[in-house]
C-alpha cells in the first residue's frame, strides 16, 4: 500500500455515529452481529447510540500470506441475519464480505470505511477510502514521542 490513512478514535466514533443515525429507527433491529475483531469496536458504538443489547459475533481469521483470500470461521452467530446489523471496521478486497454475505443472507451488513473492491458488497457505509492506502485503526495506534523538527 503506497498510502496511509490514520483514523483518531474520535473520529472513528464520529463515523460510527453517523452509520446509526442511518440505521433508525432501531425498533426494526433485533440485534447486532459484530465481524470480530475490527468489528467489535463500531458495533460497541451502534449497539449504545440504538440502545440494542443483543450483540453477537461472527469470529474470522485469515490465513497466512501465503493462503490469502482464505478464511477460517472460529466462531458464528446461528441466525440467517434476518433482524441484525452486520458490521465490520473496513471492507477492502471484499473477501470477508463475501463469506459473510453468504453466512447472514438476510442481514443489514455495514461499514464504517469501504475501498473501491469491497464497496458494492456492503449495503452502507460512510468514508471512501482509495484501494491503495491502508487505514490505520486507532486500536492498532498508540502515542509516541516525535523528535523536534530542528534536532539533528
Ligand atoms: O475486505 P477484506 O480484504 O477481506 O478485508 C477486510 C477485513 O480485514 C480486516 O480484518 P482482519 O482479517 O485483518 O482481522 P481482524 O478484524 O481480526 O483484525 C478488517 O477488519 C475486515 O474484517
Ligand atoms: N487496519 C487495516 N486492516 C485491513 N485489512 C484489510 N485492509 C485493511 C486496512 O486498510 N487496514
Ligand atoms: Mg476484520
Amino acid at each position: 500500500m503506497s498510502e496511509k490513512y490514520v483514523v483518531t478514535w474520535d473520529m472513528f466514533q464520529m463515523h460510527a455515529r453517523k452509520l446509526a443515525e442511518r440505521l433508525l429507527p432501531a425498533s426494526q433491529w433485533k440485534g447486532i452481529i459484530a465481524v470480530s475483531r475490527g468489528g467489535l469496536f463500531p458495533a460497541a458504538v451502534l449497539a449504545r447510540e440504538l440502545g440494542l443489547r443483543h450483540v453477537e459475533t461472527v469470529c474470522i481469521a485469515s490465513y497466512d500470506h501465503d493462503q490469502q483470500g482464505e478464511l477460517r470461521v472460529l466462531h458464528a452467530a446461528d441466525t440467517d441475519g434476518e433482524g441484525f446489523i452486520v458490521v465490520d471496521d473496513l471492507v477492502d478486497t471484499g473477501n470477508t464480505a463475501k463469506e459473510i454475505r453468504k453466512m447472514y443472507p438476510k442481514a443489514k451488513f455495514v461499514t464504517v470505511f469501504a475501498k473501491p473492491a469491497g464497496a458494492p458488497l456492503v449495503d452502507d457505509y460512510v468514508i471512501d477510502i482509495p484501494q491503495n492506502t491502508w487505514i490505520e485503526q486507532p486500536w492498532d495506534l498508540g502515542l509516541g514521542f516525535v523528535p523536534p523538527i530542528a534536532r539533528k
